[in-house]
């Protein structure tokens, strides 16, 4: 049975507003107060910024980009896309990732759980009639359970950080690009072009990204037959891709589906990078909301 989705309409004058806004930190985005600084005092994804945690992401990152090859994450792709490993409701998902902390994130340093639910409530603020985006927020970093012993274990490297295709050229833009320099794929002239094993306009679903929670979790929402709409779907795995959503690099291989599903991820960032703080959310106040939006875009257990 094929069950049609509706898709959400984004007034296009409202994506307009929130742009300008960007110019300026300290406009309010339709009630949301976008700071200045992180919880550490620093602007928000400053890499090179000296801070207790400058050292370890930059550690971080170099070993992802030594390693994300494109054999390894089309190996990846094949093993984990069974969801063999474990059953379970995504509440119980979001419980599982209480004990990690992103060692590749310079804004952050609490458990995911509390990510998960800033995100989702400061977009519910300004948004409340989208309830697919309100628990997209709650659900978008709910790969990084892979992190976890029954998933394996996987080594941060494999998990999180911002992602980025593979089988093309790395594009400058990217974090640390420096270090890819160590990865057997810049030097493969399959890959290292501008369109590598792409072509223009090909769709963002053809093309191979670096593996981690973003393609994970869009595959486990994908395969239980999760009924959000496509922008969910695509703002979960692409909301790493940084290249893409900020400095507009690889727009060359968008379709017309991309361009679209790319405001309402444009949106999305917002709230995911700015919503992060020390400010705690009271968990079994929101969870019953959060619990009737599984119900309705969700099976009550699914396949990981
Ligand atoms: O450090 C962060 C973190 O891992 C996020 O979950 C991911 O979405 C970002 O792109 C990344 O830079
Ligand atoms: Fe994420
Ligand atoms: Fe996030």
């Amino acid at each position: 049975m094929t069950v049609l989705v509706e898709q959400p309409e984004l007034e296009l004058e409202v994506v307009e507003k929130k742009v300008d806004v960007e110019e300026n930190e300290l406009l309010l985005d339709g009630g949301f107060v976008v700071p200045e600084t992180n919880s550490f005092g620093q602007t928000f994804r400053d890499y090179n910024a000296e801070s207790e945690r400058q050292m370890s992401v930059e550690q971080f990152y170099r070993t992802n980009h030594i390693n994300q090859t494109y054999d390894f994450v089309k190996r990846m792709r094949e093993d984990y896309g069974k969801l063999n490993r474990v059953e379970m409701s995504i509440w119980e998902c979001c419980e599982l990732l209480n004990e990690f902390v992103d060692e590749s994130d310079p804004d952050l340093d609490e458990p995911q759980i509390e990510h998960l639910l800033q995100t989702a409530e400061a977009i519910r603020k300004d948004y409340p009639n989208e309830d697919w985006l309100h628990l997209t927020g709650l659900i978008h970093d709910l790969g990084k359970v892979l992190l976890h012993p029954s998933f394996g274990a996987l080594p941060q490297w494999a998990v999180v950080g911002d992602t980025f295709p593979v089988g093309c050229a790395f594009d400058e833009s990217i974090v640390h690009h420096k270090y890819f320099k160590e990865n057997p794929d810049y030097y493969n002239s399959a890959y290292n072009t501008k369109y590598g094993v792409y072509s223009e306009g090909c769709g963002l679903n053809n093309v191979m990204m670096s593996w981690g929670h973003d393609d994970y979790m869009y595959l486990v929402a994908k395969e239980n037959k999760s009924t959000l709409p496509s922008a969910g779907l695509f703002i979960i795995r692409y909301h790493s891709f940084y290249a893409l959503h900020r400095a507009g690099a690889y727009e060359h291989l968008m379709n017309e589906e991309d361009v679209e599903n790319l405001k309402w991820l444009k949106i999305f960032n917002k709230y995911d990078l700015y919503s992060k703080s020390k400010v705690r959310i009271d968990v079994e106040k929101v969870k019953p909301y959060y619990l009737s939006l599984i119900k309705k875009y969700f099976p009550e257990k699914l396949k990981w």
